[in-house]
């Protein structure tokens, strides 16, 4: 079996990467050599936010005179920020030319000090279009809270009370939601205060009354009402209601409407959101366009890894040549190769989970919410029409609902913090067959993880005992009355108390045993507790994964991805490999036969445990696998591998460094570099992977698109590798284990990697090249800027005491962190390109590489 990247053809769904950017439709000539840009130019924005230099000699001068022929003029904070009316009047023709301070275009247009465009420009009309939207979309903001809330009034609430001036029985209002609730004591009372509210304000922010869903499936319940006082003192809203709840809930909006109250029918049924438009909402485009439609948005955020780099640029030093270059691009930092589509755009999902609580009528169900908690939603829907879900788990939230509407245990209640079932996951492991539609695909799942999340706390332990016992007889029922029956590998509860459904790592798990049920003897359950862990497969490599560890949610996609990820690394056999956010080991092990070392990063324990057995039983033996935050660990192991490339014979000590490390490599391996593949044959790889010639994805050859030229290079690598791996070259010089080359794959998590990785891995001098995988692009660029911004040549100390950056956006931090970062040689961005594993929903993955 080959542990090569795969040779799979790229999926054929990929968007031609020459498609010119479509906010610049004017603007003819190839992609990457149009000469226009939505960005200033690249002078005068560093200058817009850098005080003025006083030395005339500085790199700084050099740059204006190479860069901005009418840099003179352009120091004037107007200049080009009006459109010129005589160019316009005259169709095209101003005696002034370039030296006009007004713009001549669009694109040549600048923003305003006060952050503004001409108003008869274009870009103003667009701004205002979408703060209108904006304020629509809160407008429509529909209360849904679908569980009973407390009708008693919080004294810490006493000064919304008092600002509402009405009569009323109870307020509520919890903190971080922006909406709250009344309950009155009659109708008469709730009527009087309909009108005393209507076009109220608090603070600068109108009241918006709402209605709430009648709750017919509570009538114990006497006319309750909360109201939820949020964390922003300007945002207040209230909503209000009797058993017939009249909601209220503020919007921003001068014009604040009224939803009129209705107490039998239910007003939010109206707002016709459903599962399938929050989970996916692109499902109602054709995947092409979902696709283009992503690569769109990334290119816009790519570009403010431009801008950011510009204005973070030090004054008195040179802007990097790729700043310089990015007019060509259009503004963005390197060309974007384009976007890989997922070979599967159906039921793609292996993991989904699934929340537990109250649908609109009121009904017990097992699905998806509607909203969040803190815009007041807790409604949730059945996963009906979600594409992106697996039929099978479809099914076991259906089997897991009809359970619950017959279990002694109540469910969770998001706003009292208080029930016992929360949440279902069902995890899927296929097959290594690889069927690319939905339903063979289906076919291909062989194992089926369960985990219940519950909240124990207060409940009987006989009777939770007794519940788990019919939970666990519902599920292996549900499955053996599928024909075939469907997997059923294992099921485990998880223990947490907290408030999101968010677990963390630690929380306590426990297996439960499958029952043998009489319905089924197709039944393959367990019918004993068993180790709770499935499999799939990557690249013809099996991974173990257990019930909380991280495993990429589209694992054809995720081929794909890691694939990419190794191409453009440039792995060879004196190449050592950091895996950073490692997780089950993937990245790491699926490139492990094409480098000398792969050392994995991972705080996840459970994870790391994955990752070494997963290394053990492909016969990986050149991979160790630390357990730790990047943050703690990431500078000591650059340290200690850089000696170890110095002086070889530090190499014999590698896994006696640390307590903390988990080695899956065997000392006498190392240095020799043998990898043996999961049946055992030992083989070696060689030499670097070979680079997509420069042509490839620009210059289109022989008629093809510049993705048909990419796929192409994809495939011819596969089956290098594959030949490599499988050959049996022998006789590695073992000098070659001094590791010449140090590269850094990243894949973290959204919020990207702490500020200690990045300097870790910008002061490192010896890592040349680095490929930043993630799942937010925008935490990508923020990191991109401070791994290619130039540093000062005396950099300035942290402004700890700097409370601004709360208000901050990721770019704006990430600027200020430039300021402190050592003085150090810059990444530059060299290509980068999106991978979708999230179809029909407007999440998508990057690749980006790095080099210096
Ligand atoms: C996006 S996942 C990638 C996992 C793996 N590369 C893969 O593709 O399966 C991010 C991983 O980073 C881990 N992680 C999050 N924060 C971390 C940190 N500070 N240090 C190390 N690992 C971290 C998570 O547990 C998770 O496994």
């Amino acid at each position: 079996m080959a542990a090569s990247p795969s040779n799979e053809p790229i999926p054929t769904e990929t968007l031609n990467p020459a498609i010119p950017d479509p906010q610049q439709p004017s603007i003819p000539g190839p992609v990457n050599g149009h000469d226009s840009t939505n960005e200033p130019p690249p002078d005068l924005n560093h200058r817009l936010s850098d005080p003025p230099s006083t030395d005339d000699t500085t790199s700084g001068e050099k740059r204006k005179r190479e860069d901005d022929p009418a840099a003179d003029q352009s120091t004037h904070p107007l200049w080009k920020t009006s459109l010129c009316s005589f160019f316009r009047r005259h169709s095209g023709s101003c005696s002034h030319g370039s030296g006009c301070r007004y713009a001549h275009s669009e694109e040549e247009l600048r923003l305003r000090p006060d952050n503004t465009w001409d108003p008869t420009s274009e870009r103003a009309k667009k701004a205002i279009k979408l703060s209108e939207e904006g304020d629509k979309a809160e407008v429509s903001g529909e209360v849904m809270m679908t569980e009973v809330m407390v009708g008693e009034e919080d004294g810490s609430e006493a000064g919304l009370s008092k600002c509402l001036g009405i009569p009323f029985r109870s307020v509520k209002k919890k903190k971080g939601m922006t909406v709250g609730f009344v309950s009155f004591e009659s109708m008469e009372q709730l009527q009087t205060a309909m009108e005393e509210l209507e076009g109220k304000s608090i603070g600068n922010k109108n009241i918006k009354l709402a209605d709430v869903i009648p709750r017919s499936f509570d009538k114990k319940t006497n006319s309750t009402m909360s109201l939820h006082q949020n964390t922003q003192k300007t945002d207040e809203s209230v909503l209000a209601g009797e058993n017939a709840d009249v909601p209220v809930s503020s919007n921003g909006n001068e014009d604040g409407d009224i939803n009129e109250g209705n107490s039998t029918v239910n007003g939010l049924a109206s707002s016709g959101r459903s599962a399938r438009d929050v989970v996916t909402p692109l499902a109602h485009m054709p995947y092409a366009d979902q696709l283009e439609h992503k690569r769109n948005s990334i290119m816009q955020i790519l570009k403010k890894l431009t801008r950011n780099a510009r204005k973070a640029c030090p004054s008195g030093v040179s802007l990097p040549e790729w700043i310089l270059n990015s007019r060509e691009r259009g503004g963005l930092p390197c060309n974007l190769e384009g976007i890989l589509g997922s070979p599967l755009v159906n039921g793609y999902r292996n993991k989904c989970e699934f929340s537990v609580g109250y649908s609109l009528q009121g009904k017990i169900t097992v699905g998806f919410m509607l909203g969040n908690f803190r815009e007041g939603v807790t409604a949730v829907e059945e996963p009906v029409d979600c594409p992106n879900v697996s039929g099978i788990a479809c099914k076991y939230s259906s089997v897991f609902q009809e359970f619950l509407q017959n279990s002694g245990l109540p469910v969770w209640n998001r706003f009292k913090n208080t029930g016992f079932w929360r949440q279902l996951t069902v995890r899927e492991g296929r097959r290594p067959e690889k069927a690319t539609d939905a339903e063979n695909c289906e076919a291909n799942i062989a194992e089926v993880l369960l985990m219940v999340q519950v909240s124990t706390v207060g409940f009987d332990d006989a009777l939770i005992t007794s519940e788990f016992e019919k939970l666990a007889q519902a599920f292996a029922e549900g499955s053996a009355k599928n024909f075939p029956s469907l997997p059923l590998t294992a099921l485990v509860v998880q223990d947490h108390l907290g408030i999101s459904n968010v677990a963390p790592a630690d929380a306590p798990l426990r297996s439960l045993t499958i029952p043998k049920t009489v319905c089924g003897p197709e039944l393959e359950a367990n019918y004993s507790v068993v180790e709770a862990r499935i499999h799939d497969y990557i690249s013809n490599l099996r991974f173990c994964i257990s019930p909380t560890a991280f495993f990429q949610v589209n694992t054809l996609a995720a081929e794909k991805l890691y694939t990419l990820a190794g191409y453009w690394a440039g792995l060879s056999s004196d190449t050592l490999l950091f895996d950073v956010c490692c997780g089950t080991g993937t990245i790491g092990l699926t490139l492990a036969r094409h480098v000398g070392m792969v050392v994995g990063i991972e705080m996840n324990a459970s994870a790391v445990s994955d990752a070494q057995r997963n290394a053990e039983i492909n016969g990986i033996k050149n991979c160790r696998f630390v357990c730790g935050k990047a943050e703690d660990v990431m500078g000591s192991l650059l340290k200690e591998y850089m000696s170890m490339s110095q002086k070889q014979d530090e190499i014999q000590n590698l896994s006696e460094s640390s307590d903390k490390v988990i080695s899956t490599t065997e000392e006498k391996d190392f240095p020799i570099n043998i990898v043996q593949d999961p049946e055992g044959n030992s083989s070696h790889s060689v030499g670097n992977l070979p680079e997509p010639e420069e042509s490839s994805s620009n210059e289109l050859e022989n008629g093809k698109t510049a993705s048909e030229c990419l796929e192409s290079n994809m495939r011819e690598l596969g089956s290098q590798l594959q030949s490599r791996c499988t050959s049996e070259s022998g006789n590695l010089n073992p000098k070659m284990q001094c590791f010449k080359n140090i590269v850094a794959i990243v894949d973290p998590p959204r919020g990207g990697l702490h500020p200690t990785v990045i300097k870790a891995l910008r002061t490192h001098p010896c890592l040349q090249r680095l490929v930043y995988i993630s799942c937010n692009p925008e935490s990508l660029v923020a990191n991109a800027i401070e791994l290619c911004t130039p540093s000062a040549e005396k950099n300035e100390k942290g402004n700890k005491g700097n409370r601004g950056w709360r208000n901050m956006s990721s770019a704006g931090l990430a600027r200020q962190r430039v300021k402190s970062m050592p003085v150090s040689e810059p990444f530059r961005p060299v290509k980068a390109m999106a991978v979708d594993l999230f179809p029909h929903t407007s999440h998508c993955e990057m690749v980006m590489l790095l080099e210096r």
